[in-house]
């Protein structure tokens, strides 16, 4: 279990900025985050990383405290394990693909960097450096390498947001594919609902530093079946937007917060777990 209960304030050159979480999570699942710009999605990420202090509060991952305030405990970010890729993949341009996936190893695990280097079909780079792969390519690295260091947790800021959709969907795939194999806690931020519902068992948006909604059903992990299903009616209200889908006969409703940047339209077919 992942118990985070944090508050944390940035002290704007006019306001201030404060969030409030408090938030439970089974371990294993992919968490999907969202919210506008600015809703503090990069922050949580940091402060779970051990990149960003918490103002107070702890969090805990699978009983082991890594923050807590009351009795000055703050794990330092290079003991916590965990994986993080952001948009911008930083690999090591100096070293080829599977070196700079071996170097991120503490303990050298060549079994596993093959392993990945194959499910990831990325064999034909294996000993070429990163310069010479596209954008894409180096995202599918930086991806491979951060599971690699077999993290407990693996963060992932915006990492397919510059990639076009096609490819943005492979690598979604490829995620799904490793997590249902590596089973590691995953936490997405993007703003694109579409890639969250693609991958995640539940769903976490924030505004303001504050969590306006969270989505367990039906993303969870039981329902591993997909179907595309219909967008046939749109209830929208002050806070929420109910989105009504029919599949085979059987109705599908999904509450979302309203201020999230949703482009379904009526008739639409969205992909959405089902079982
Ligand atoms: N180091 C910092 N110092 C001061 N303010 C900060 C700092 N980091 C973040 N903030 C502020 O905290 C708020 C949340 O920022 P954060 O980057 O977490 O939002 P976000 O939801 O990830 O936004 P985006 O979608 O635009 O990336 C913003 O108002 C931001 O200006």
């Amino acid at each position: 279990m992942i118990k985070l209960d944090i508050e944390k304030s940035f002290k704007g050159t006019s306001s201030l900025w404060e969030m409030a979480l408090s938030c439970n999570w089974d371990l294993g699942r992919i968490i999907g985050i969202s919210g506008p710009s600015g809703a503090g999605k990069s922050t949580l990420l940091r402060i779970i990383a051990g990149l960003e202090q918490p103002d107070q509060g702890h969090i805990m991952i699978d009983n082991q405290v890594w923050y807590d305030s009351t009795s000055s405990i703050n794990t330092p970010a290079g003991k916590r394990n965990i994986g993080f890729v952001f948009q911008d993949y930083a690999l090591f341009p100096n070293m080829t693909v599977q070196q700079n996936l071996l170097f991120a190893q503490k303990v050298k695990d060549i079994r596993l960097v093959n392993e990945l280097i194959e499910v990831m079909e990325m064999e034909a780079w294996r000993d070429i450096k990163p310069q010479l792969l596209s954008g894409g390519q180096q995202q599918r690295v930086a991806l491979a390498r951060a599971i690699a260091m077999k993290p407990d947790l693996l963060l992932l800021d915006e990492p397919f947001s510059a990639l076009d959709p096609a490819l943005r969907d492979r690598l979604l795939g490829y995620l799904k594919m490793l997590h249902q194999k590596y089973r590691m806690t995953i936490f997405l931020v993007s703003h694109d609902l579409d890639s969250l519902t693609k991958v995640s068992d539940q769903l976490l948006f924030l505004d303001n530093g504050k969590v306006t909604s969270q989505q367990n059903s039906p993303f969870t992990p039981i329902k591993t079946k997909r179907c595309l299903a219909k967008l046939i009616k749109i209830n929208a209200s002050e806070d929420h937007s109910a989105f009504v889908f029919e599949f085979e006969g059987e109705r599908i409703e999904l509450k979302l917060p309203a201020n999230l940047p949703i482009k379904w339209q009526i008739g639409d077919n969205i992909e959405l777990p089902y079982g």
